[in-house]
């Protein structure tokens, strides 16, 4: 609901929320220029004192106005002149005619009505109403991303247009909302939905004498200048007209002849509401507030780029299905937790089985957990399980979610995941037990599909029909994923004398067959994964890329595997040899923004991503790499690459070990354990530790840490949950 809300709504009116955002951007500097450029107002200088100077100049004055950026005008009509004038509150001279430039004019009425009249008006009311919308609902997703309110502040992970996003968001909220609230009230304003807030001034009756000169009449004598807002001067021609005076505190009426304060009538307390909002939207009178809104507007249009970019990217990976039936009244529930989209493919099976057997399906996201999916006659659950045992993207939310929505459906999970995880389908597992723990009987006991295996799936319906009373024939037919054809055009082979060959293989794109041009590579960066299927299987194996594409090619670290399909296929590749693959993000592998340290850990062919970490770090933040292989002349990866680094300052120091050499017989985790003051130190500073390689060297590391970071207060569930230690273990 809340995606919704902040989603489709935000595309729509980027457009017009930029408008409105850039134009409020450019005029937020108004006040600061026109503060820079309008003369001081004098200590100690009455309104008297000032109006006597004008008035000395411009018989037929008819007003002074002080203006909300602290410049004094006055109107009037001499006759053979009349006009609006600066003055100089000092000396009551002229300063030249006051006028608005065309280009502020044509700026201003564009942020108020798009040119387009009261239509316009409305729509921009509207904008305001929609930014406070989207500002709100952008605040609750972050919060819910991040793990509560109280998390808002964390590091922000992710595609780089998430942390764009993000970032820019939590930065501006506060103007946005400050503009947008104060821009409502001003709308309603405008369209009469607040009543006036003027107080009705009191019937006087003046002297009718001559009128004294305006210096010497003491209602004005006894008003600091500083305070005036507005003088109206009396018509000559009438004798009982008065002076009207205005200040932030009310308006006094003065008599022309005796200087005697007739009436007061105090400012109400809309009027001062009024002037606040004037005041905190505008900026005008407080120019520094003005600047810090016009930070705030000037991001919302990178905030609409790259949410149009979120949204469409979400878009694109949301599968699709046919007569999905309305989460009210459908007696059957499917709910899917997935990262890579594989699952929502069982889950569509599922669902077009279940509908032909003549029930009401409807099939959501897990995240998307409501208590009309609660309501259902039974739930069945389908999820995959990622890093630590963790929750898909389309399932993050679900479990903090559960807890909150009442219900207990008869439920049956079932759980995708691979055995060669240590926590083989763990998050299935969690889920099932939330479900137990809330009191949802269970359908079925909860059942684990291996590599998105088929007949494991199959079997299961087969027991799901029994449960249901009618058969259920699930034949899944998995959608291969979209690959591109690469070329190999490199390759280095190391540790082919310790028996554990691994290689560093570079591929490009395929050169266009007409023109000879070469092709382009997809987008991706170091520490991405490549999906690659070997020839005669369709499931992909997953492999760190230790480039992005900037460097023009794709490079992998492939261990030879006893037995391993696509290991074999990659290390008897020969150059110009080709493979089909297909990237997928890992943005929870990647070093965070900023100038932090880095501590780079990884063993074997994990030193992959870590090496392109490196060669990417032309801004030489610090980074310290520590390394681990068998032997230091037969598998040390990246050497003389690595040297290079170090001498530019790319890598800040290395340290390595080699389990097989004589002298070392040592492993990476030693290393860690032999450097912990040096390492305590980088964590003072706030450095973030990446990990990659196999499970149990990702264990060692893990348990070499822990006296680490121990006596500096941390532990590392804490950096962990911070992203401050992030690991990317097959
Ligand atoms: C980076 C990565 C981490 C994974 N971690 C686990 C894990 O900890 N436990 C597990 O059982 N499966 C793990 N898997 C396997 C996936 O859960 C499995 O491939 C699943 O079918 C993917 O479904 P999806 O395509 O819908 O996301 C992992 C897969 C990848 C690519």
């Amino acid at each position: 609901m809340l995606r919704r809300l902040h989603g489709l709504p935000g595309v729509v009116l980027a457009l017009g929320l930029t408008v409105v955002a850039v134009t409020g951007a450019v005029l937020s500097l108004q006040p600061a220029l026109d503060r820079a450029a309008a003369p001081a107002v004098p200590a100690g200088t009455s309104v008297a004192g000032l109006a006597a100077q004008v008035a000395a100049r411009h018989p037929g004055i008819s007003a002074i106005r002080q203006r909300p950026d602290g410049s004094l005008t006055v109107a009037f009509d001499d006759g053979d002149a009349r006009g609006v004038e600066r003055v100089d509150p000092a000396t009551g001279t002229g300063l030249g005619p006051y006028q608005v430039p065309e280009t502020t004019r044509f700026i201003t009425s564009l942020h108020r009505s798009f040119l387009a009249g009261d239509a316009g008006r409305a729509a921009a009311g509207l904008g305001a109403l929609a930014m406070l919308a989207l500002s709100v609902s952008g605040m609750l997703l972050l919060a819910r991303r991040l793990g509560g309110a109280g998390a808002l502040l964390r590091p922000i992970r992710g595609t780089p247009a998430q942390r764009w996003h993000g970032e820019l968001g939590r930065l501006a909220v506060a103007g946005l909302v400050l503009s947008s609230l104060t821009g409502l009230w001003m709308s309603a304003g405008t369209f009469g939905l607040i009543p006036e807030a003027q107080g009705i001034a009191p019937a006087v009756t003046a002297s009718g004498g001559t009128p004294a000169p305006v210096g010497t009449l003491a209602a004005l004598r006894s008003v600091p200048l500083a305070e005036l807002r507005e003088l109206s001067f009396p018509d000559p021609a009438d004798p009982t007209d008065i002076f009207t005076l205005r200040t932030a505190a009310g308006e006094t009426q003065i008599d022309a002849a005796t200087g005697a304060a007739l009436a007061f009538a105090p400012a109400t307390g809309l009027e001062r509401i009024n002037d606040l909002v004037r005041t905190l939207h505008t900026g005008r009178g407080a120019w520094l507030l003005g600047l810090l809104l016009g930070l705030s507007s000037a991001a919302v249009p990178m905030l609409g780029a790259t949410g149009i970019i979120l949204w469409a990217r979400r878009r694109a990976a949301r599968p699709r299905f046919t007569a999905n039936a309305p989460a009210r009244g459908a007696d059957t529930v499917i709910l899917v937790g997935s990262e890579g989209n594989s699952t929502w493919g069982f889950a569509g099976t599922l669902h077009a089985a279940l509908t032909a057997a003549g029930h009401r399906v409807h099939i959501a996201a897990m995240n998307e957990v409501g208590a009309a999916h609660l309501a259902a006659d039974r739930l069945l659950i389908l999820t995959a399980t990622y890093g630590e045992g963790d929750a898909p993207a389309s399932a993050k939310g679900f479990l903090s979610r559960l807890a909150r929505v009442p219900g207990r459906p008869p439920v049956a999970v079932l759980g995708f995941g691979d055995r060669n995880f240590p926590h083989f389908c763990r998050f299935a597992q969690e889920v099932a037990d939330a479900l137990e723990a809330k009191g949802c009987p269970r359908l079925l006991p909860l059942k684990r599909v291996d590599r998105r295996s088929a007949q494991e799936f199959a079997q299961w319906g087969q027991d799901l029909g029994a449960v249901l009373g009618h058969d259920l024939t699930l034949s899944h037919v998995a959608e291969p994923p979209k690959t591109v054809p690469l070329v190999l055009a490199g390759r280095e082979l190391y540790g082919e004398a310790l028996g554990t060959p691994v290689a560093i293989l570079r591929f490009q794109a395929p050169r266009d067959p007409r023109t000879g041009t070469p092709g382009r590579l997809p987008a991706f960066a170091a520490g991405d994964l490549a999906g690659i299927v070997p020839p005669g299987d369709t499931m992909p194996r997953f492999y760190s890329l230790a480039s992005s594409t900037r460097d023009g090619v794709l490079e992998i670290c492939v261990r030879l595997r006893e037995g391993g399909l696509c290991s074999t296929f990659l290390h008897a590749l020969a150059p110009g040899g080709a493979i089909n693959a297909f990237i997928r993000e890992n943005p929870a592998f990647r070093p965070a923004a900023g100038r932090a340290p880095l501590i780079l850990v990884g063993a074997g062919a994990g030193i992959g991503p870590l090496a392109g970490f490196v060669r990417a770090n032309a801004e030489e933040r610090p980074m310290h790499l520590y390394w681990g292989g068998r032997s230091a002349a037969s598998d040390f990866l990246y050497e003389h690459e690595l040297a290079q680094h170090l001498a530019e300052r790319r890598l800040t120091s290395l340290k390595t070990a080699f389990s097989r050499d004589v002298e070392g017989g040592a492993y990476v985790q030693d290393r860690i354990a032999a450097d912990a003051p040096r390492l305590r130190e980088l964590l003072k500073q706030g450095a973030q530790i990446l990990v990659c390689g196999g499970r149990d060297m990702a264990d060692a590391v893990t348990r070499a840490f822990e006296p680490v970071v121990r006596p500096l207060g941390l532990d590392l569930a804490t950096l962990k949950s911070c992203g401050r230690y992030v690991e990317d273990v097959y």
